[in-house]
């Protein structure tokens, strides 16, 4: 029976998690949307993977709930609500909202938010969300198309979202250890403040925030703090031996690359593709509307170069393009389309024979793999931290699956997560 029940807000991010989970020895599986049917008794994680990051709030909340109902009735006794490493959200939620519709479900009289991921750069201090060397504000996720990040302290955004007062764990004090930290966790709570950013700025430091919070209902933050929860579960007793992630079976044909991050990463990723000449088609949001014409060209453009290697479909631009396109067509339609085209572009080229998909941006996984009529992950090995292979079924035809974070990934990801594949 599972230990641990997960909802994560988007798809690269339930990928993220499920893969720190596999890296600690549970055996996790990803489900896609909240689950209809019984889970899968022999997993010691279940994440399921929502679309809820940039809907309305009273949405998020709902499906979170319903997502949370099937995670306790599938024996889950722990639950992690999982958010972007870079807080992604706007002053209406989801977050707070989420985390707040969360607590009172499950009777948690205090919780933890904590996006840190010290391997990829983000780190928190005084409840500031640093970006590499930038605070968050400064690191590109400013210009973000749906959630423009411009406030890099946590404690006030969250607070913004929440009803509830939002305290700090300083980070003296998670540098002290597991009982420093419940203590002041206590101290919060008795002071009312029953949900705290957590500084953590090593992985050390996600190692003490999982010891000392792994018997909470409710833990939330990002995939980081998972770090410490399977050796926690497993001093607890709730878990057998570590595992081995299993080894994927990959399915043969041909390789495709669908983009629609349009964040810094991306954006250098799609150049380092077409540096090396590789084929490249461009989906340009203002050219879209017409019809199905585009996604007809494009489709056209990548069918008779299949045979010859992987083909790359983009809407990635940079901040100006980007604001070009938004101050025609608005940000939420300009992204709707945008995932709408790559979605049944995606969907076409698999139906061709792709058999081998990666994607850039959560959003644009989350449209792309609900149009593949996708149910399940199965998590093999990391690409890059916080990307692994999947392999999942789509229609009846085996598919892998690569979801890459916007901001994830090294420069020469795509060329990198194909050829592992064949290596
Ligand atoms: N050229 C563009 N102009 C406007 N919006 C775009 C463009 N390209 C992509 N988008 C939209 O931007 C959003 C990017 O979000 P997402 O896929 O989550 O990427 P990330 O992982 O970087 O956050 C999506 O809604 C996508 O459709
Ligand atoms: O925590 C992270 O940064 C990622 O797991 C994540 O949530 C990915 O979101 P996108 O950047 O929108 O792909």
């Amino acid at each position: 029976m599972p230990v641990l029940g997960c909802i994560a807000d988007d798809f690269t991010g339930a990928t993220d998690l499920a893969s720190t989970l596999v890296a600690g020895g549970m055996r996790t599986i990803q489900v896609i949307g909240v689950p209809d049917g019984p889970l899968p008794a022999d997993a010691d994680a279940v994440v399921v993977a929502l679309k809820s990051r940039s809907i309305a709030a009273d949405a998020a909340v709902a499906q979170s709930r319903a997502a949370l109902a099937a995670l306790r009735a599938a024996g889950c006794t722990r639950i992690f609500f999982k958010y972007c490493s870079t807080f992604d959200s706007t002053d209406a939620g989801n977050i707070g909202p989420v985390t707040e519709a969360l607590m009172a479900a499950l009777g948690a009289g205090f919780t933890v938010a904590c996006p840190a991921f010290p391997t990829n750069g983000r780190t928190v201090y005084k409840g500031h969300l640093f970006v590499g060397d930038r605070l968050l504000s400064e690191s590109g996720m400013e210009n973000h198309p749906l959630n423009p990040m411009r406030d890099p302290d946590l404690v006030r955004v969250l607070g913004r979202q929440t009803v509830a007062r939002v305290g700090l764990i300083e980070h003296t004090t998670v540098a002290a250890g597991p009982a420093a930290i419940t203590a002041r966790a206590g101290d919060l709570a008795a002071a009312g403040m029953p949900i705290a950013i957590a500084d953590a700025i090593s992985d050390a430091d996600l190692m003490a925030l999982g010891a000392a919070f792994a018997a909470l209902p409710l833990l939330t933050g990002g995939s980081g703090l998972a770090l410490g929860l399977p050796a926690a579960y497993r001093v607890a007793g709730m878990l057998g031996p570590t595992r081995d992630a299993a080894a994927l079976a990959v399915p043969a044909g041909h390789a495709a690359v669908v983009s629609g991050s349009c964040s810094k990463a991306t954006n250098a990723q799609v150049a380092a593709w077409q540096a090396e000449g590789r084929p490249a088609f461009r989906i340009d949001p203002l050219a879209l509307g017409d019809g199905d014409a585009l996604v007809d060209e494009a489709v056209a453009f990548a069918l008779p170069r299949l045979g010859d290697g992987p083909v790359l479909v983009y809407a990635t631009d940079t901040p100006d393009g980007v604001k070009a396109a938004q101050a025609r067509l608005g940000p939420e339609a300009s992204g709707a389309l945008v995932e709408a085209a790559l979605a049944a572009i995606a969907g076409r080229l698999v139906d061709a024979g792709v058999a081998r998909l990666v994607v850039a941006g959560g959003e644009t996984s989350g449209a792309v793999v609900e149009a593949l009529e996708a149910q399940q992950l199965r998590i093999g090995a990391p690409i890059d931290p916080g990307v692994p292979w999947t392999t999942t079924e789509s229609r009846g035809r085996p598919l892998a699956l690569a979801l890459k974070s916007g901001n994830f990934g090294s420069t020469d990801f795509f060329a990198k997560a194909l050829a592992r594949l064949d290596g």
